[in-house]
């Protein structure tokens, strides 16, 4: 679903991917595991267009990106780290301008929003302005917004920054339940082991290139300690 080949991007003298091949099969929930720097949101940059690669090629749903970027791109759904929402408007007006932007026609629109605030959990007062919700409600109304074109890959940057324990795991539980049920598939950068520790597949980013690729099990083993946060530390500090 998601191909990028020899993917290459530098900033001056720094390289940030280094020849970075990868590929997510159709419903994979696939965890990027890299400690600070690693690259993680360099690779989102340039999947979502923002950032043209120096090298390489990327593919989504069988598009280039490169050579179709118009169709490719409507295969992705993206969270960033920073929240993007307009605090001051309410969930369902926030919802309905990002639809807007991608064309959805609003009968659809509306649809799509109730039911992906349903299946979330988020308080059923679509009414309600963003700023009354709590950081891990805020991120999951992120979470519908980027599925509201109904992208075949969502990718999430460090989707969880600033929520406590409670409130990540709430939101990978949904995650992992809306995406078992709707076939998409996950690409979740993070630097905390214990989200990796649930994906179905963990790549581990060090410095531009992938250290190991596998189920939480592989990887474990690939790097050579009793447990995958053990491993992921001395391999990358
Ligand atoms: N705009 C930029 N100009 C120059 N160097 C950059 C720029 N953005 C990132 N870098 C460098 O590229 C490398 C990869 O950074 P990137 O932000 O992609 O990593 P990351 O894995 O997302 O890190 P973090 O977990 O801290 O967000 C780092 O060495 C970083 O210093």
């Amino acid at each position: 679903m998601l191909r990028t080949t020899d993917l290459t991007k530098r900033y001056g003298q720094t390289i940030a991917l280094k020849s970075l091949t990868l590929q997510i099969g159709r419903g994979e929930f696939v965890a990027l595991l890299g400690p600070n720097g690693a690259g993680k949101s360099t690779l989102f940059q340039v999947l979502t267009g923002l950032f043209a690669a120096d090298g390489g090629e990327v593919e989504v749903a069988g598009h280039s990106l490169r050579h179709s970027a118009r169709i490719a791109l409507r295969h992705i759904g993206v969270v960033f780290q920073q929240i993007a929402l307009d605090l001051d408007l309410s969930i369902r007006r926030n919802l309905l301008f990002q639809a807007d932007l991608q064309g959805v026609p609003r009968r659809v629109a509306l649809a799509r929003i109730e039911a992906g605030c349903a299946r979330l959990g988020l308080p059923a007062d679509l009414d309600r302005k963003v700023r009354e919700l709590s950081g891990g409600n805020r991120r999951k109304v992120e979470l519908v917004r980027a599925g509201l074109h109904q992208p075949s890959v969502l990718l999430m940057d460090e989707a969880t920054v600033g929520l406590d324990p409670k409130s990540r795991r709430d939101l990978l539980q949904a995650l992992h339940a809306d995406v078992r049920e709707r076939g998409v598939s996950v690409l979740w950068a993070t630097h905390w082991v214990e989200e990796a520790e649930g994906a179905d597949r963990v790549l581990v980013l060090h410095q531009g290139a992938l250290l190991a690729d596998g189920t939480p099990a592989e990887v474990t083993r690939a790097l050579g300690e009793a447990t995958l946060e053990a491993g992921f530390i001395k391999r990358t500090s």
